[in-house]
């Protein structure tokens, strides 16, 4: 498995391949199943359903060799799979920064969303190819596929930031997404 370069790291190029969803020189790639996703849906039976069943993938992330640490900007590549549970549409876990910094995200493939939350204030983006959303320091985020095919981005994140998995399982992320007879995004009340 390919690792993170041990710094401090020296200049240089990461192809980047935005219809492969490819960056090369590459380093650690993670996959999470549907029981990595513990307590995040509203409909905690279909979800254990799921996970005790054929344990979809719902999401991978592979990561450029950029170590994860501070003044570091590492670089990382997710596609969240089409689906839903219970309605509720395949998303990613979501994380709060511990060290609040920013964050950009750049839509590479299909259709998502890109859901923020500080707390008290609910944001959405809607990313198609192209869209740059902007996380500003101190809001938590989700990404969520909201169409029927791969929905891919480009992350660029401060590597020193970290990851609060916690903090969305206590606080929530203000809404939750699932689509309308029309196939719009339907954002509804976090509600449990
Ligand atoms: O960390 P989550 O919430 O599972 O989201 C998926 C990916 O998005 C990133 O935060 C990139 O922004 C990765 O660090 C992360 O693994
Ligand atoms: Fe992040």
């Amino acid at each position: 498995m390919p690792e993170y370069l041990t710094p401090p790291v020296s200049p240089f190029a990461i192809a980047f391949d935005a219809e492969r969803l490819t960056l090369s020189p590459e380093g650690p790639t993670l996959t999470r199943r549907m029981s990595d996703l513990e307590g995040l849906f509203l409909d905690q039976s279909a979800w254990a359903e799921s996970a005790a069943g054929d344990n979809p993938v719902v999401y991978t992330v592979t990561s450029s060799p950029v170590p994860e640490i501070n003044r570091e900007l590492p670089q990382s590549i997710t596609t969240i799979f089409p689906g839903a549970t219970a309605g509720e549409l395949w998303m990613t876990k979501g994380h709060q920064h511990p060290d609040h910094q920013g964050e950009i995200y750049l839509a590479l493939k299909g259709r998502g969303g890109l859901l923020m939350f500080d707390g008290e204030r609910v944001e959405w983006l809607d990313m198609t190819p192209g869209t740059i959303g902007y996380i500003p320091p101190g809001w938590a985020h989700r990404s969520v596929n909201t169409g029927d095919e791969p929905y891919a981005f480009l992350a660029v994140y401060p590597g020193g930031a970290g990851h609060d998995y916690g903090w969305v399982l206590t606080h929530g992320m203000g809404s939750r997404a699932y689509l309308d007879a029309s196939g719009s995004v339907d954002l509804r009340p976090y509600a449990g």
